[in-house]
């Protein structure tokens, strides 16, 4: 997996951080890792300052004042990795929903098949969630197809947040113009790489949720993706 980088936002992951830290960067010697933390009060940035004197060159940490969203934190992400050389660039999860062993699979879409966007989707064969209460996973899976019949996208998986993306897709979406600073933000990045054509694979994968740490949804979440997701649509016919 050359030149790839996973970013993780964290906030509260002191549970979390030093294990998935390790499992992605034994994946490969090539990958990196990129930790933005909103200065979260369990201390998770400074565990992450302790393993960056363990993996020197390879492990990377931004801290930003305060918890300002999951959307915000990879935007944020996005631009200190487009500075660098990386051009293969993950979103994923601290708290291990995502499987480190799926990299390879979501890396391979990309370099091997094709795509410029892979997605590691719960969605494709049936509903691939592990663990999850009944009411999350409804609510996950539903939201994906409406996010689907919405914007017309023909993806299953439109709120997933295991992604690889190749740089040119962060270079040719305009990251100012992110709207959306939660969970929503999925839906966003996926909607304009989908406007401007590029090949989108959805990988699947089996998600389990996390069994140290909080999820951190909240009703404001929801709603700005209940609600966004039909103005982006709107403002997307407007602005053809
Ligand atoms: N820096 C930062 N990180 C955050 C923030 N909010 C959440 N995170 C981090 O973002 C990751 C995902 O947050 P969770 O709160 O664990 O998400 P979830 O409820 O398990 O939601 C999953 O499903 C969503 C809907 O399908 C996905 O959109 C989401 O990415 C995730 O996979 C975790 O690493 C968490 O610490 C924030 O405000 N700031």
């Amino acid at each position: 997996m050359q030149d790839t980088v996973v970013i993780i936002p964290t906030y509260n992951e002191i549970e979390n951080i030093e294990a998935i830290i390790r499992a992605v960067l034994s994946k490969s010697n090539a990958i990196h890792v990129l930790i933005v933390d909103d200065n979260s009060p369990d201390l998770t940035a400074l565990k992450v300052k302790e393993l960056q004197k363990v993996f020197e060159d390879r492990l990377f940490l931004e801290v930003r004042n305060e918890k300002s969203g999951l959307g915000t934190a990879y935007i944020h992400g996005f631009k200190w990795c487009l500075n660098k050389k990386y051009q293969y660039i993950f979103e994923m999860d601290a708290d291990f929903s995502h499987d480190p062993n799926d990299l390879q699979k979501l890396y391979n879409a990309c370099h091997i098949e094709g795509a410029d966007l892979s997605i590691g989707s719960r969605y494709v064969t049936g509903v691939n969630v592990v663990n999850w209460p009944m009411n999350r996973v409804l609510m996950s899976y539903l939201a994906s197809k409406y996010v689907r019949i919405i914007t017309g996208m023909k993806i299953h998986d439109t709120t997933a947040g295991f992604v690889c993306y190749k740089r040119n897709v962060l270079e040719t979406i305009d990251l100012n113009a992110i709207k959306f600073i939660g969970y929503a933000f999925q839906i966003e990045m996926k909607f304009k790489a989908y406007l401007k054509k590029f090949k989108i694979k959805e990988v699947p994968v089996i998600f389990t949720d996390r069994t140290r740490g909080e999820s951190k949804l909240s009703s404001g979440i929801i709603s700005e993706a209940i609600f966004g997701v039909v103005s982006m649509k709107l403002k997307s016919l407007f602005t053809k």
